[in-house]
Parts: C-alpha cells; structure tokens; sequence
C-alpha cells in the first residue's frame, strides 16, 4: 500500500512523498520493521508515544501520534490526528483490504460469545460459509482457534477478516467488548447489523459509572452501524429501552426480540431438563422451536442470534428451525457429565453478578434437590463485585463453595474472604480441583451442580504463572472417582 492510499484517513500531504510504500501498521513498537507505520495510542499502563525512538529505530517510515504529542525529535515524518486509536482501526481495516460480507457483531454484559457462535451456526445451517470471532477465539470452515481478547486489536482482527474473506467466509459475526468500543477497536469494521442482550455490572474497574460502561457499548449503535441498518435489541432487560432509544435516535431500524419484542415475540417457554420448548412469534406466524439448551438467558440469546440472521437475510423458516440444532458455546451452562444417580454437572463461565444470577435461576426449575455452586472471583478485577456474587450464591444455591478463580497478582484468601464476607453459610476450599472434587462428592438424586467463573478457559493464573487448569476435566476426573 502507497502511503497516498490512506490520505482519507490520515492527513499524509506534506509529511511524506505521497508514493512512499506502506507495508504494515502496528501500534506496538516491538512489532515494527522496515516500512511499517507506527500508531502512537496512550493506553493504560504506557504511553506508546515514549516508544517513537524505539520504533524509528526499527524503520517505522512514519509515526502517527495525536495533536501535541510532541514528537518532533524522533527524527521520522510525524502525522497528528485527533484519535491515533480511530486513525489506526481506519488504516489496519484499508490495508488489510477485505472482510466478509455481511458482518455482525453484538454487545451487552452477559450473551455475547453464545450470540456470536449461534449466530454463525444459523448461518450454516442456511448454507453460508460463516464465521464467529470472540472470548472463545476464532471458529470457521475448517478454523477453530483459542483467542486472547473478546474484540481482537484492530489489526490483528483486520488481517483476521481478510484472510477469512480470502477463504471463501461471506458471513462472520464478532463480539463487541466494551473494552474494544471504546479502543476504537471496531471502528473499521464495515457492520451490517448489531445486537444488544443485557446491561449489568461488569469491567467497572475499567469504566467508572454503570453509565459510562452503557455509553461505551452504545457506540456500535450510534457511531458504528450505519443509518436504517438493523439493531436487534433484546427487549426484556432494565436497560433494553435505553438502548432502544439511543438506536432510534441514531437512525437505526430497530427490531426488538423476547417477551415484549416485537420482531421476534416469545409467547411461552416449556421447561425441560436439558431442553426447552419456545413458542415465536413472527410477522403473524407461530413457530414452536424445540431448542436443544438449557437456560432462560439461552432462549434471550437465541433470539437475539436469530434476529441478526433474519436481518441479514437469512430466510425466518430457515434461521428459526435452525435454533434447534443450536449447541451451547464451549463453557456456557455447559452439560460436562451426570453422576451415576443423574445429578447434572455443569461448566459456566458466569463471572459476573448478573450471570451467576441468571445461571442459578436457569437450573432452578429442573431441580427437585440442591442447587450446588462452585466459584471464586478473579484477581487484578473488579473487587465490587465480590460481595455481590457472595450475595447472590447464598441467596440462590442450597450450597455455596468458594473457590480461587485466576488469583492473578491478588493474594488468594483476601479475594476469599471479600465473597465469604457476604456469604453466610458458604464452604470455603481455595484449591479449585479439591472444591470441584468436593462438590460432586455431595452430589444426590435431584441435584445439580454448577462449576462458574472459568468456562471455557483452559489455565489458572496465579501470579504470573499461568498452570493448566480445566474445569471440564476436573468435573470429569471427580466423576470418575466419586462413588455414587
Ligand atoms: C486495558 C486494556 O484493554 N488493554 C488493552 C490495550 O492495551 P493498552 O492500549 O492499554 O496498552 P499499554 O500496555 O498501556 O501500552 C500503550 C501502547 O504502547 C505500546 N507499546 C508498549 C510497549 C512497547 O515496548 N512498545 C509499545 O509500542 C503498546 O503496544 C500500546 O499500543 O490494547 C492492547 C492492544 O489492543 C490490548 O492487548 C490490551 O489488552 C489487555 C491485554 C487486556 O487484558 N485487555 C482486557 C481487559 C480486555 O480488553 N478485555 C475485553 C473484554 C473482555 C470481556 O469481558 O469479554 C476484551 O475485548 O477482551
Ligand atoms: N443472555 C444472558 N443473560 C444473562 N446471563 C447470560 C446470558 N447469556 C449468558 N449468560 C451467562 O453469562 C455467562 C457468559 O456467557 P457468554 O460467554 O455468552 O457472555 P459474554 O457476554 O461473551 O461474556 P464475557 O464478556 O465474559 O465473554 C454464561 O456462562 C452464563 O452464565
Ligand atoms: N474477560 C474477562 C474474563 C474473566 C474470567 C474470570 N475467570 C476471571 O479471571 O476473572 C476478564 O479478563 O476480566
Ligand atoms: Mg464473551
């Protein structure tokens, strides 16, 4: 790429012969080489404009640093914009080129990672090459790969988009962080559709008001979708109608699903143990769906997942029969195992006060016996939230252990002792593999238990090691030695 071909993003004349050859974009110095034009974004722990010299040394051909950056010493041509983070996510998204064609994403505390797989298994199931980038990785045509962020970087997401456009991918849906709204880091992303499941407690570590954390999520419905494009806005939350309003305002065609949805109405949920059956409503016709997961939240996501479908253009027959091939994202209420009496095992990635809630309600009404829960909270996170989640635990498990989650540089018993503080009653076991062996010791005919905290995840970070861990494979293991 010449430098001249980002001059609609970036003001180049004058800094540069307009022909000089762009070969990368980066904002990490350490990835410079020769040719590369290097992003100079303030970010939380270090201000990459300390690494122009760094990155000049590498051969940057160029640095992009916001107004007053104050660079003229770095001895390369300096381009001043108003957000580097905006100005990089533009450039990555032009040079990389190519995404798939019809391209979602969805925001909301709790959903996300279950709407972005659901989404791009509906598409399958219509016949489209798809694709879902999020907290579990990379899944496509013959891609399945672990992943580091919900939202990947701008240009490590860019290069993703175009290689999966490269291999055939027409359609691929991502998870929106709050995190990556606010970085910019989609903002190059060409969006034909957004949906919005829930707003609760969560990152306020990061953002400093519940307010401020919505206002975040709000940019992919006022900044990012372009005007008349479709919002699909789970209907039944406290701060669905927020939402609703901002995307109105934006311009958006607002389609809204669940209880008081419009678009897609739920008319009734029957509740089976591992299943449920869902009445749909759309455009006047009924739809039974048998769906093939347990969960209310479940039934939340799926409509949400078919909604972008259908508003994408996937035939409603198509997109809603398809709800019930649906599998449950790797981690989600996931059914790990059964003791030998039948008292269900799940793995649950709820790690926030809202999921746990939700997660504990979901199993309530297939359990006769006790409701078990095993979790802990995450070091170097969040401390609010601790309580909150000792709180509810107490409130709607018979059985609460709590455990040690990624302590990461926290000391573990203090991170403890916050949930404990608000737990009447709850057995603390710090080691996660003896909890979770104790959990399923205790299970009888009728109960259920539900591992939470770490889903998917495949390590436990405890200082700045991070040691595999699985809770998968520790449900497993203890249901092999338990004798009942
Ligand atoms: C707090 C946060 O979001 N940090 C992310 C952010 O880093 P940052 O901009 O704050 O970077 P920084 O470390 O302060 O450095 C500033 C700049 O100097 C540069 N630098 C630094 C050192 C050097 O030698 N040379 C150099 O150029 C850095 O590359 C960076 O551009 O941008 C980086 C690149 O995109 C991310 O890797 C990094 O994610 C960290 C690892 C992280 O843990 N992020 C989490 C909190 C996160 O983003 N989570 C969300 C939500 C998760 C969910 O709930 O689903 C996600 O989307 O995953
Ligand atoms: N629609 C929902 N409403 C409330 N809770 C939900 C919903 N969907 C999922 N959950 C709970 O949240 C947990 C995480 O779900 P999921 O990974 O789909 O969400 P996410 O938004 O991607 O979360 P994260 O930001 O942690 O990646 C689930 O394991 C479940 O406990
Ligand atoms: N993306 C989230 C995941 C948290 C998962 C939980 N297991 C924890 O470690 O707190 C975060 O990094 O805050
Ligand atoms: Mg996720």
């Amino acid at each position: 790429m010449k430098l001249i071909d980002l001059a609609g993003i970036l003001p180049v004349d004058g800094v540069l012969p307009r022909d000089v050859e762009v070969n990368g974009v980066s904002s990490d110095s350490r990835q410079v080489t020769a040719g590369t034009l290097f992003f100079a974004v303030s970010g939380s722990k270090a201000d990459g404009a300390t690494y122009a010299g760094d990155a000049a040394k590498r051969g940057a051909v160029a640095i992009v640093a916001a107004k007053g950056a104050g660079l003229a010493s770095a001895g390369i041509p300096v381009i001043s914009v108003d957000d580097p983070r905006l100005a990089l996510a533009l450039s990555a998204a032009k040079f990389y080129g190519r995404q798939p064609e019809t391209m979602v994403a969805v925001t909301g505390t709790s959903g996300k990672t279950s709407v972005a797989a659901f989404t791009r298994q509906i598409w399958k199931h219509a016949g489209y090459a798809a694709a879902s980038i999020g907290t579990t990785g990379v899944v496509a045509p013959g891609r399945n790969e672990y992943g580091q962020l919900t939202t990947p970087d701008p240009v490590a997401l860019h290069k993703l988009l175009a290689e999966l456009a490269a291999s055939g991918v027409t359609h691929a849906s991502m998870e929106a962080s709050s995190h990556g709204l606010d970085q910019r880091r989609l903002d190059g992303v060409r969006l034909a559709a957004a949906g919005f499941t829930n707003l609760g407690r969560d990152h306020m570590d990061y953002h400093p008001t519940v307010e401020e954390y919505h206002r975040a999520k709000l940019r992919l419905f006022d900044t990012l979708l372009p005007k008349g494009a479709p919002a699909i806005v789970f209907a039944d939350d406290p701060w669905s109608k927020p939402t609703i309003d901002a995307a109105r305002a934006a311009g958006l065609k607002v389609l809204t699903v669940g209880r008081h949805g419009d678009f897609l109405s739920l008319k009734r949920v029957e509740h089976e143990r591992h299943r449920q059956r869902a009445e749909i409503e759309c455009d006047g016709a009924i739809h039974e769906i048998d769906l093939p997961l347990a969960g209310d939240f479940q039934v939340a996501n799926s409509l949400v997942a078919a909604g972008l479908a259908i508003a994408t253009g996937t035939d409603v027959g198509k997109a809603l029969g398809a709800l019930e091939y649906l599998e449950g994202a790797p981690g989600r209420l996931d059914l790990v195992g059964t003791t030998a009496a039948g008292a269900p095992v799940y793995v649950d990635y709820a790690h926030k006060p809202d999921a746990l809630e939700n997660v504990l309600a979901a199993v309530r009404p297939f359990t006769t016996g006790r409701v078990i829960v095993v979790f802990g909270c995450g070091g170097d996170r969040d401390r609010g939230k601790r309580p909150i989640m000792g709180e509810i635990a107490t409130r709607l498990a018979d059985v609460t252990i709590v455990t040690d989650d990624n302590p990461r540089s926290e000391v573990p018993e203090t991170i403890r002792a916050a949930i404990m503080a608000a737990a009447p009653g709850a057995i603390e076991i710090g080691d996660r593999r003896l909890a979770i062996q104790e959990a399923v010791g205790m299970l009888h005919a009728g109960d259920t238990l539900i591992v939470a905290g770490k889903g998917h995840e495949e390590g436990q970070t405890i200082g700045t090691e991070t040691l595999h861990f699985s809770d998968h494979e520790e449900v497993r293991n203890a249901l092999a030695g338990s004798p009942a």
